[in-house]
């Protein structure tokens, strides 16, 4: 019996990972699709053209960078759609709205004119067949200090060289995000309850929660069909 069967984890689950940058989303990923079998679907950092100017001048390059991620990750959902699920998901396109594009709106780094636009595209996108609201999402928490050692340590340039008050503001909003979050089921997972480098096994405990939250959540929504 293989691992998706033993936690009963149904071969067309799409499940997200969430979480601040740096928490470890991508690691989490990589471990769970190896785990499962499943496909992924990551974030392309190396191929974007707009990441790097848009770290170097957040008001010039905003806006470009949000519609660039909003159609990156349409392509994405709808291919995870056509697949018919068996996906991890390398963040969720919620985060993309409810965090990234509201905190340089809110700063003053994106315009409200192009807020509105982003918004009303990504709302037309949103409410489409083709996007598959996931199983479950899991969100990777930990404390501030570590999410910034896993920056530096990792070593993107870009983002060493950006004040820690970013991260910082972006640390909290996550936290007040996931908190009113209820587009899909949360399984949130502290970072310091695994260690996917030093001892593998460690995915087996994270996989029964998933396998347990996603019959709890598919019974809960056979129920509302019937209903
Ligand atoms: N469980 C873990 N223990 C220790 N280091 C980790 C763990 N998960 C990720 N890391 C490290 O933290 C850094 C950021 O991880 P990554 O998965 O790229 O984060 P994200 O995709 O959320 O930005 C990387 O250097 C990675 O090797
Ligand atoms: N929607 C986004 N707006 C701005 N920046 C974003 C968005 N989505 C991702 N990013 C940035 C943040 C990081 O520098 C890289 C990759 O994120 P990670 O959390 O490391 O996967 O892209």
């Amino acid at each position: 019996m293989n691992l998706r069967e033993k936690y009963l984890i149904p071969n067309d689950s799409i499940i997200t990972i969430a979480g601040t940058v740096g928490v470890g989303k991508s690691t989490m990923t990589k471990a769970l699709a190896n785990a499962l079998q499943f496909k992924t679907s990551f974030e392309k950092v190396d191929t974007n053209p707009y990441l790097e100017n848009f770290y170097a001048d957040f008001e010039r390059w905003s806006f470009h960078l949000q519609v660039y991620f909003l159609a990156e990750r349409f392509k994405e959902q709808k291919k995870i759609f056509e697949y018919g699920g068996g996906f991890i998901q390398d963040r969720s396109i919620y985060e993309d709205t409810g965090i990234f594009a509201k905190m340089h709106y809110e700063n003053g780094t994106m315009s409200k004119t192009d807020y509105d636009t982003y918004t009303n595209l990504f709302e037309a996108m949103v409410m489409t067949p083709y996007f598959p609201h996931p199983d479950l999402l899991i969100y990777l928490e930990g404390s501030f200090d570590e999410v910034v050692d896993r920056i530096q340590e990792r070593g993107r340039e870009m983002e060493k060289s950006t004040p820690n008050s970013y991260w910082e503001e972006m640390y909290n909003r996550y936290s007040n995000w996931i908190d009113n979050f209820n587009a899909c089921p949360i399984l949130r997972i502290n970072i310091s309850d695994y260690d996917l480098m030093k001892k593998e096994d460690s995915i087996e405990p994270i996989l029964e929660k998933i396998g347990h939250f996603i019959q709890q959540s598919r019974r809960w929504k056979s129920r509302e069909i019937i209903k």
